[in-house]
């Protein structure tokens, strides 16, 4: 299978696309390349699952160009290379994993045996079970052994661990980990930053259509002056949340967290105002602040072209 003239596995360039009144893309240029995880990231609306649908060919460009394998995505041919994970899967409930999974690697030209599809999606127990007796997290875990096993080497993963328990989650991150080792690209939305920070080799952050970031996670952490200050502390909320340069103010059982750009000042005022302030830690923005930085400018940034 090709790959496009920037060695890509798929790409959009420049594409636009609208839904009536709708601007859902404008212009937006993504690569996606093997060997690698990009995680496409944005609030909800920004534009993800339209650009995913355009790179499937489930939906068609109004502008631009889009390209899978150096081919339209419509084409069959280059669709057979390409391993999808979606939200809603509508999957005979009847049928027994094993059953779907054989008829599902059916469909490629060079499938993974149905016992190695089962074994890296952790069903490998679960094969003579029906597909509708099986709980929300199973189910999520027999849909990523449909989108591997016909060996892909592009998989589209949209929201993947919703619903998994933690053990779960973490047998499909190495799993995924697995995939991209072997030389695959990935496609990953997800709405938890931990998800993307742990498997990320590039970062795409989405809104209102555009891109508006795009690097490594320590890139875009570097790109954002936020740090997180913890500590456990009596003081009011409402009081830290009114201090200069605080962002946000979190409390969990007894830890406060406090994001902010100010982390000296901040750690400076609960020494003064709190004498018993315990387990102080200062901490370099994760990929959560980040997004939370970035997406708030470009709010800012909104408003000021509205007005
Ligand atoms: N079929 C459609 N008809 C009309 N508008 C649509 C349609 N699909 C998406 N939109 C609109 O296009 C914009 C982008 O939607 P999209 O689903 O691509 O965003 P997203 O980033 O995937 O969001 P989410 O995180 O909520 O899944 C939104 O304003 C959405 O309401």
């Amino acid at each position: 299978m090709a790959s496009s003239r920037d060695g890509a596995l798929a790409r959009l360039h420049q594409a636009s696309k609208s839904y009536g009144k709708v601007n859902a893309l404008h212009g937006v240029d993504l690569a996606l390349r093997g060997g690698e995880l990009l995680a496409l990231l944005g609030p909800n609306g920004a534009g993800k699952t339209t650009a995913i649908g355009l790179l499937l060919g489930l939906l068609r460009a109004d502008a631009g160009t889009v390209e899978l394998f150096g081919q339209d995505p419509q084409n069959i041919d280059a669709r057979r290379h390409i391993g999808v994970m979606l939200q809603d899967a509508n999957l005979p409930s009847t049928l027994r994993v094993g059953e779907l999974i054989r008829l599902t690697s059916s469909w490629y030209p060079a499938p993974r045996s149905v016992q190695e599809s089962a074994e890296l999606a952790g069903v490998a127990d679960l094969l003579e079970r029906p597909y509708g007796k099986l709980s929300g997290g199973q189910q999520r875990r027999v849909q990523f052994a449909l989108a591997l096993c016909g060996r892909p080497r592009l998989l589209f993963l949209d929201e993947p661990t919703v619903g998994m328990d933690i053990e779960a989650r973490s047998k499909l991150w190495s799993a995924i980990r697995h995939l991209v080792a072997e030389g695959n690209g990935v496609v990953l939305t997800t709405h938890y930053l931990e998800e993307a920070e742990a498997l990320a080799d590039r970062v795409c952050v989405m809104a209102r259509g555009r891109v508006i970031s795009e690097g490594s996670v320590d890139a875009l952490r570097a790109r954002v002056a936020m740090k997180r200050v913890r500590c456990t502390t009596q003081l009011p909320i409402e009081i830290i949340e009114a201090w200069p340069g605080v962002v946000e103010v979190t409390r969990e059982h007894d830890r406060t967290c406090i994001a902010t750009e100010q982390a000296e000042c901040v750690a400076r005022r609960l020494l003064a105002l709190d004498a018993e302030l315990a387990d102080l830690e200062i901490r370099a923005a994760g990929l959560a602040e980040a997004f939370t930085e970035l997406t708030r400018d470009d709010n800012v940034a909104s408003l000021q072209e509205a007005a």
